[in-house]
């Protein structure tokens, strides 16, 4: 797989992927398992910790009693990696929490290849430290003498423990390079290492989507490449407006995003845009009214992209569709299902009124509704509502070939079979 494509370099970016001939899409470029991994703390009574799948019957370990595996041969399997966290749990009756956890696996890993950390694989990973605030270094310093502690109490040589400093610079690395881990319906259940994948640098539109098989990478190409294209993930939800995806990059990974995506203000206009309050012929005018300027204003003579006159200002629409955030926070702890469902109908409803059809919430408020419609077992309100997501944004990103749509295609097929 690896003869398709080369490790290359360039002073702004950094380390780079490029296709060393064209390659279409579909194609597996990268297969990988991680150098270390962990289930997430949310997720730990519910996953296996070592093939990270959930399950009813999970086992506790006998030993530490705060880890759960499927049976008896992922507990033998886990055990080279568990053996030393099992003693830190025992003496500190604690989890790690994720950031610390994959930092102590990563060490764990390294002491295992008879390596210190930063000589390891992970050592050659980009840490952003000196471009972190003096604020954000000092809250990592309670972090990092916890690590100390855990690994202390691991039972690993002390030459293999990293210094404060060091188990800082771990935690920069793990903020820059870790990946979240997803299952099949793409719900978080651990964060992982993997040194190859981490040359993959971000675009807002990129190239190749990154999938999982238990805790194994999966690397596809979205689009065809050409021989000496790079070849881009996104490290952040790209379906999110401009400002906020851009925001999101200069915090975590310290770079100003020049994608085409970021230069498309249009595309940024169909992500925040209202929906044309026109009737046309009986119907509602499907046409877009556009961001304005950042302010998400539109004046009372806004017009729409088929020219209607706006009658509804911006400020109304913009405290409409901030309320349904509200709604949907609402309808997600109502156990009667009927009161549930009239809810999602209400929020449903107006959003469809109000947003036009690429708009970002519109999608997150059709996969909100979705997910509260099938936990209620009402397939036939939960298809209907899952419908403007899968015939919203996700169509328009990547080509159409984002995995968020096949999740979507997905849960609809179970809503028209009833579950
Ligand atoms: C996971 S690393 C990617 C590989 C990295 N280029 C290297 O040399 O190791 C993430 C870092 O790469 C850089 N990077 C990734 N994508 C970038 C982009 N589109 N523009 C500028 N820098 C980028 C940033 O410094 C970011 O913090």
């Amino acid at each position: 797989m690896s003869s398709n494509w080369e490790v290359s370099t360039t002073s702004h970016k950094g380390r780079y992927i490029r296709a060393k001939l064209p390659l279409t899409r579909g194609t597996l470029v990268l297969k990988s398992d991680p150098f270390a991994y962990t289930v997430t703390n949310k997720q730990k009574a519910l996953r296996c910790s070592a093939c990270l799948k959930a399950s009813e019957g999970l086992r506790g370990c006998g030993r530490c009693k705060k880890l759960y595996f499927c049976n008896s041969q992922c507990q033998r399997r886990a055990w080279p990696r568990h053996k030393q966290e099992c003693k830190a749990i025992c003496a500190s009756q604690k989890v790690a929490l994720d950031a610390m956890s994959i930092v102590c696996h990563a060490v764990w890993r390294a002491a295992a290849d008879k390596k210190t950390l930063f000589d390891s694989d992970f050592g050659v990973l980009q840490s952003n430290r000196r471009l972190q605030s003096t604020d954000d270094d000092v809250a990592q310093a309670p972090t990092a003498m916890l690590i100390r502690t855990y690994l202390e109490s691991s039972g690993i040589e002390a030459s293999q423990i990293p210094s404060i400093g060091d188990a800082m610079n771990a935690l920069s690395v793990i903020k820059t390079n870790s990946f979240t881990i997803l299952d099949d319906e793409m719900m978080e259940c651990g964060v992982g290492i993997y040194p190859l994948a981490s040359n993959f640098n971000h675009s807002c539109d990129p190239n190749v989507v990154i999938t999982f098989n238990g805790f194994e990478l999966q690397a596809r190409l979205i689009r065809n490449v050409h021989t000496g294209d790079e070849m881009t993930i996104s490290y952040i939800d790209n379906a999110k407006p401009r400002e906020e995806r851009r925001n999101q990059l200069r915090k975590q990974y310290y770079f100003n995003c020049d994608c085409s995506l970021c230069g498309d203000t249009q595309m940024d206009d169909t992500h925040l845009a209202f929906r044309c309050q026109q009737r046309v012929g009986g119907n509602q005018c499907d046409a877009m009214v556009p961001f304005d300027d950042g302010k998400q204003l539109v004046g009372d003579d806004a017009l729409c992209s088929q020219g209607h006159v706006q009658s509804i200002t911006g400020d109304r629409m913009n405290s409409t569709a901030q309320h349904l955030d509200d709604k949907i926070t609402e309808a997600k702890s109502v156990s009667e299902s009927d009161r549930a469902i009239q809810m999602c109908d209400e929020v449903m409803c107006t959003g469809r009124k109000i947003l036009f059809k690429y708009n970002t919430q519109l999608t997150a408020i059709s996969s909100a509704t979705c997910d509260i419609a099938i936990n209620h077992g009402r397939f036939d309100k939960a298809y209907d509502y899952g419908m403007d997501g899968t015939r919203g944004l996700y169509r328009i990103l990547s080509d159409g070939f984002d995995p968020r749509l096949g999740i979507q295609e997905k849960g609809r097929g179970i809503c028209e079979r009833g579950g």
